[in-house]
């Protein structure tokens, strides 16, 4: 099977690298998320969480303390938290209020610590229940899964082939109306977002909506689905949203197949001017169980440079900002540190918000059985939450980080620094600087306009 992948990769590779090759990329650090002040936001925290898409509920296995425990040892501010189609709208048009409610709550206990909560409606596979025992795929309802007696074998070596069982396709092809035969399901997944953002638009912890995970063509792929029903589907979603929500950010994907792993992508612009990019990023040699080392780190490495250069290519047709929904490997691997760690410096070189794939307990998480792995260490990073202006440079070394902007008159600069490269907090090379022990947050006041260079160093 790896020979498989193997000759996957190398198809993709060559392809991406062709593709990458042909033009030089836009520069990056041209558009943000900006808050109510007007200050550009850097984004960094996890998906929360993959649990969301068995429970019976909807709802992702997270307590409080949970929340507590994540700020208190990585110093996140941003959470991609999983919504789940089945869990809003279990039957057409009818929409569960408790169910929004106890998504309402969890946002609450992310919006009392400072966070920005993007709700993500997710889906993996289209839905649970494109198998008798839901074992597969989460998402979209019962009442809009149509496999018209197609079969989905189950038993699959990787979870990813159940996208070409025959049922799954004709599954996705109704909802594109590819089939002709569904033509009001794109309608009913728009109404349930219109339902999302009318309970939310108000919600200061809510900072957007992303409009679907990993999207999957069915048998219509590459830019005929990109440009052709994705397209569609995300207009009729941004027209909903944006009858009760004018404000809020809408983040549109990708299709994930080959996007992930580096190749471009044709999603097309959109009429709305507070549209993000959220493409996931996971590069096709550690997909497929290799570590971050040897041959395998030098095509990552690789697929990575594509990937940077499509995506800014892409932010710059959409006109847009551009945040990282889901990185993420198993951290037992080797070099998996480094990898996370080269991710998080290309989200500060390029400005871009990151949620990293997963929050869950296990071995691609922060923790294992309760006990935290490496990762809390390379999440538990200098990062500048909000900046007082449009930064142009963003970098973090041990013990220093450096960040360059143009003041915009929008509020002061607020970082975050870790306890074991800042312990008794931070100074700051310029501006009048406090700083919060309790959450470990150096706020700096600089002048109003003109070009600002922040140097932060351990010490008060
Ligand atoms: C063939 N298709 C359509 C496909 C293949 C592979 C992925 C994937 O690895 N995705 C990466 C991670 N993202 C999801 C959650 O969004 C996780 O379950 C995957 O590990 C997606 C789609």
């Amino acid at each position: 099977m790896k020979r498989t992948g193997l000759a996957v990769m190398a198809v993709v590779l060559i392809a991406g690298g062709v593709a990458a090759a042909t033009r030089s990329a836009p520069e990056p650090m041209a558009r943000f998320i900006t808050d109510d002040q007007g200050r550009a936001l850097m984004l960094h925290g996890f998906n929360t969480a993959s649990s969301a898409k068995g429970t019976p509920d909807g709802l992702p296995k997270l307590t409080e303390a949970d929340v507590e425990r994540e700020y208190a040892d990585m110093g996140t501010n941003f959470v991609r938290f999983l919504l789940q189609w089945r869990a809003v709208e279990p039957q057409p048009g009818v929409y569960d209020t408790k169910y929004l409610d106890q998504v309402a709550e969890r946002v609450a206990w992310y919006g009392k610590r400072g966070y920005h909560v993007l709700l993500d409606m997710h889906q993996d596979l289209w839905g649970n229940s494109i198998t008798p025992g839901g074992e597969a795929g989460n998402g979209a309802p019962r009442w809009a899964t149509h496999l018209d007696g197609l079969p989905v074998a189950t038993g699959h070596w990787t979870w990813e082939m159940y996208y070409l069982e025959p049922g799954v396709i004709r599954a996705f092809d109704h909802f594109w109306n590819t089939t002709g035969e569904h033509p009001e399901l794109m309608d009913r997944y728009a109404g349930a977002w219109k339902a999302v953002a009318a309970r939310f638009k108000d919600d200061p912890a809510v900072i957007g909506y992303d409009l679907m995970n990993e999207p999957w063509g069915g048998s219509l792929q590459g830019a005929a689905f990109e440009s052709g029903p994705l397209a569609e589907l995300y207009r009729r979603c941004i027209k909903q949203i944006r009858s009760v929500d004018p404000a809020n950010w809408i983040f549109v994907e990708p299709q994930a197949v080959g996007v992930n792993w580096g190749l471009p992508t044709a999603l097309p612009s959109f009429d709305d001017d507070r549209v993000v990019l959220a493409p996931h990023l996971y590069p096709l040699p550690l997909d497929l169980g290799d570590g971050y080392e040897g041959g395998s780190r030098e095509w990552t490495d690789r697929t990575v440079g594509w990937w940077k250069e499509n995506m800014l290519r892409t932010a710059e047709r959409l006109k847009a900002p551009i945040v990282l929904g889901e990185f993420g490997l198993d951290m037992t691997k080797p070099g998996s540190s480094e990898m996370v760690e080269s991710v998080l410096d290309l989200g500060d070189e390029l400005g871009m918000g990151r949620a990293y794939w997963s929050r869950d307990d296990g071995p691609w998480g922060p923790y294992t059985d309760g006990r935290a792995g490496p990762l809390v260490k390379v999440m538990d990073r200098a990062y500048p939450r909000a900046i007082g202006g449009t930064p142009t440079r963003i970098s973090a070394e041990p013990g220093r980080l450096t960040v360059e902007f143009e003041a915009n008159g929008s509020g002061p600069t607020e970082i975050y620094l870790p306890a074991d490269e800042f312990p008794g907090g931070g100074k700051a090379s310029t501006g009048t600087a406090s700083w919060d022990r309790a959450r470990r947050i150096l706020t700096v006041q600089t002048p109003a306009s003109g070009r600002v260079r922040l140097v932060i160093t351990p010490g008060q």
